[in-house]
């Protein structure tokens, strides 16, 4: 572990009052009135890139915001040199409260379930309609994980030149999940009708996070939708995709300041087993209702399941609650089949 004033950047944490916390509350926590709103653009090992006004600055955490981290799309406060430029260093002294946060699990490299993006309000599931082949299961997982955290889904369906979509959106049309079909030559074409026009009207005054399997062709449809060098500005360096690999999501704006788009690095350790089913069926206002004569504790898919006489009522169509079933069975099943 670091110790005060091992790193010469921390050193006015020293004058922070005693940890035993003996003195009044109030002086406990400097107030930072003096901080600087920022949204956090990437995480690259430990350093934040933080947007601050229409500047990219590197910050690192401040000691007193404890193990509480901050994440791509969290809004925080600075404090510290602001400035951006070269080897500086600013401070996160606090994060504000999420409106929502994309989780992965727990995986075998790393035990702890992880916030991977907050504040988004929508999330894209890139799938390719070939090459490599779609996987509905891996769909219905980012399904769950968008009902569960609360973000509007978005199907974006690419390389249309290789395979027809309707199959596909034929085992989604019972959802009613938005949809947008795509190829790589629509998204380079030019013009108000073009294919990145219309995802980015699905985009507009929003938070997506754009999650994919490698292959699927996210980086040209992300690539297509941004203008990413004017985003990062001088640390595009940095955050280029040559080194942004595994670790971190990246924000990127809309052009014109019309929303953000979140790159996340693929869904390999997309798990669901923190997910709860009563948020997911939040997502069905037509079943909602149906499940208050469910047992305890009812996992919607057993004897006894209120569900099954609220559709044979006709309150709901049988095609709603199968599709639900299917969603919730995902977290069963084990990533990647
Ligand atoms: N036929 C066809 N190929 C495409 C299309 N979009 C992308 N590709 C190709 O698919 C491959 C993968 O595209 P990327 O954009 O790199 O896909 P990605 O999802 O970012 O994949 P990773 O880089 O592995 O994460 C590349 O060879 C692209 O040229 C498309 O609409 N049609
Ligand atoms: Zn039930």
């Amino acid at each position: 572990m670091r110790r005060y004033g091992k790193n010469p950047d921390e050193d006015d944490i020293r004058v922070r009052p005693n940890r035993k916390g003996n003195r009044p509350r109030t002086t406990i926590r400097p107030k930072h009135e003096d901080a600087a709103e920022g949204f956090v653009l990437t995480v690259d090992r430990g350093r934040l890139h933080v947007l601050v006004e229409d500047r990219t600055i590197i910050a690192m955490k401040a000691r007193e915001l404890g193990r509480k981290g901050a994440v791509v799309g969290d809004r925080v406060a600075v404090v510290g040199d602001l400035s951006g430029a070269k080897d500086t260093l600013a401070r996160i002294v606090r994060v504000e409260e999420r409106s929502s946060v994309l989780r992965r699990t727990a995986d075998d490299d790393d035990p702890y379930e992880r916030v991977v993006v907050a504040n988004a309000d929508q999330l894209a599931i890139v799938t390719a309609l070939a090459d490599p082949e779609p996987r509905p299961r891996l769909i219905d997982r980012c399904l769950v994980a968008a009902y569960d955290a609360g973000l509007e889904p978005l199907l974006v369906l690419t390389k249309s030149d290789l395979a027809p979509a309707e199959k596909l959106l034929e085992a989604y049309g019972a959802l009613g999940v938005p949809h947008v079909v795509t190829s790589r030559e629509e998204l380079t074409a030019t013009g108000a009708d073009s294919a990145a026009e219309r995802v980015r009207e699905r985009l507009a005054g929003r938070v997506t996070a754009f999650v994919g399997h490698s292959g699927v062709g996210k980086t040209t449809l992300v690539n297509a939708l941004v203008e990413r060098q004017r985003a990062t500005g001088h640390v595009n360096a940095v955050t280029g995709r040559g080194r942004h690999t595994t670790t971190s999501a990246l924000a990127l704006p809309l052009p014109g300041g019309s929303g953000w788009v979140i790159d996340t690095p693929g869904v390999r350790s997309f798990g669901l087993h923190h997910v709860d089913p009563s948020r997911v069926i939040h997502a069905f206002p037509d079943l909602e209702p149906g499940t208050e004569g469910c047992p305890r504790a009812c996992s919607h898919d057993e004897q006894g399941c209120a569900l099954d006489q609220w559709v044979a009522d006709g309150h709901a169509d049988p095609q709603r609650l199968y599709s639900l079933r299917r969603l919730l069975a995902t977290r069963e099943r084990r990533e990647g089949d």
